[in-house]
C-alpha cells in the first residue's frame, strides 16, 4: 500500500481579487498564493468569487447525471479514440499515467499499469466552438437542462480561472506585453469541464491492489480547478520530501493544481503539482468494508491548442535558465494523453 498524507495543503483567500479591492490587497493576496502555491505548485483557494448556489447545483447535477442508467449515459460515450475529449467514460475506462511514465515512452509498461483499473467515470464539455474537441451530449431528454448549465458552469469557472491567472501574473511582476500574451492564450477554446464519480469500492480490491481511484500524475493544463464533495481524498505530492498532503474538503474550497503548461510557460517559476485521488484514511481506520462514493468537478484552463507555450522572458534569469523548449500546445497534450484511453490514434488537436 502507498504511505498515507499527512500534512495539509495550505489555503489563501483571493476575495481582494475578486472584489473592488486596492493594489495593495490585490498585491498582497498574489504574494501569499505565490509563498503557499510555488513550493509544491498547489494551493486551497476561497473567496473565489464562484457563487455557492451554483456550486451546490453543479454537485446536484453530477449526482443526477451519474445515477442515470448505464444506457442512458451510454448515450453520450467517450469515443474509443482519445479526440474528441468528450462525453461519458465508464468506471476504468481511462487511465491516468505519470509524466515520467509516459517518457519512458514503453507500451509495456502502459499495458501492465492498465492492470490496475482507475475506477472514476467521467463526462467531459467544453467550448462549443471548438470544432475539433467537439461536444458530445446527452439527448435532452435524457437529462433535460444538463447542456445549459454546463455550459453556464464552464463559463463561469472560465472568468474564475482569468481571475486567478491575473493573481499569478501579478505575483511573478510579468510585463505588460507578458499579461497580455498570457490572456490571448487563454480564451476558453481548449478548456474542459469535467464531472467525476468515483464509486463505493470494497476496502479489500484496494487493499489487494486490483485498483485506483486515481494514481499520482500531473495535468497538461495550465493549471486545474478542483472542487469536490466532503467526502476526501485528493491528495498533493510535497515537492521536497515526496510524501503526499491531504487537500482537506471544505465548503466553497476549490484546489489550485498547477498543469505543465504553466511550468513551462514560467521556466518551473511554479513547477507542476503531482496529485492522485486516495481513500482517506477515516473511511480505512473505521475498518469498513466499502468506501464511500465520492464527487469532484475538475476544471482544465488550458492554452489555446493551435498555440505555442513559450517560456516568459521575466522567468528566465541567470540563476535561472531556460528549463523548457517552446513547444505547440496541441503536440504536448498528444504526446502526453496518448495512453489515456486503449484504443488512442495518433491525431492530433
Ligand atoms: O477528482 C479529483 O479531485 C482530481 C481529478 C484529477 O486530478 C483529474 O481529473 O485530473
Ligand atoms: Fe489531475
Amino acid at each position: 500500500m502507498e504511505s498515507p498524507a499527512t500534512d495539509v495543503v495550505p489555503t489563501v483567500d483571493l476575495s481582494s481579487f475578486t472584489t473592488d479591492s486596492h493594489f495593495a490587497a490585490r498585491k498582497a493576496a498574489a504574494q501569499e498564493l505565490a509563498r503557499c502555491c510555488r513550493p509544491h505548485g498547489c494551493v486551497g483557494i476561497i473567496g473565489h468569487g464562484v457563487p455557492h448556489e451554483l456550486l451546490v447545483e453543479a454537485f446536484e447535477v453530477a449526482e443526477t447525471l451519474f445515477d442515470l442508467p448505464m444506457e442512458d449515459k451510454m448515450k453520450a460515450p467517450h469515443p474509443q479514440a482519445r479526440i474528441p475529449h468528450r462525453g461519458y467514460s465508464a468506471p476504468g475506462r481511462e487511465k491516468a499515467f505519470s509524466r515520467d511514465d509516459i517518457l519512458t515512452n514503453s507500451e509495456a509498461m502502459a499495458r501492465a499499469k492498465r492492470r490496475i483499473r482507475d475506477i472514476h467515470e467521467t463526462y467531459e464539455c467544453g467550448d462549443e466552438s471548438n470544432s475539433v474537441q467537439t461536444n458530445i451530449w446527452l439527448p435532452e431528454d435524457v437529462l433535460p437542462g444538463f447542456r445549459d448549465f454546463s455550459m453556464k458552469l464552464f463559463w463561469r469557472l472560465h472568468h474564475c480561472s482569468r481571475s486567478i491567472l491575473e493573481t499569478l501574473m501579478m505575483s511573478l511582476d510579468l510585463t505588460e506585453e507578458e499579461c497580455n500574451y498570457l490572456r490571448k492564450l487563454h480564451p476558453g477554446y481548449s478548456e474542459q469541464l469535467r464531472y467525476a464519480h468515483y464509486p463505493s469500492v470494497s476496502t479489500e480490491s484496494l487493499d489487494r491492489e486490483e485498483l485506483n481511484r486515481l494514481p499520482a500524475h500531473t495535468d497538461w493544463s495550465s493549471f486545474t480547478l478542483l472542487f469536490q464533495d466532503d467526502a476526501g481524498g485528493l491528495e498533493f505530492r510535497n515537492a521536497q520530501s515526496g510524501a503526499f498532503m491531504l487537500a482537506i474538503p471544505a465548503v466553497d474550497k476549490l484546489y489550485l493544481n498547477i498543469g505543465d503548461m504553466f511550468m513551462r510557460i514560467t521556466n518551473g517559476m511554479y513547477p507542476s503539482a503531482t496529485h492522485r485521488v486516495a481513500v482517506p484514511q477515516s473511511a480505512m481506520a473505521k475498518g469498513a468494508e466499502v468506501t464511500r462514493a465520492r464527487y469532484s468537478i475538475p476544471f482544465f484552463f488550458s492554452p489555446h491548442a493551435d498555440m505555442m507555450a513559450t517560456p516568459l522572458q521575466t522567468c528566465v534569469t541567470d540563476d535561472h535558465p531556460v528549463k523548457f523548449k517552446p513547444i505547440k500546445i496541441s503536440d504536448y497534450s498528444a504526446e502526453m494523453s496518448k495512453w489515456q484511453y486503449e484504443k488512442s490514434e495518433s491525431k492530433n488537436e
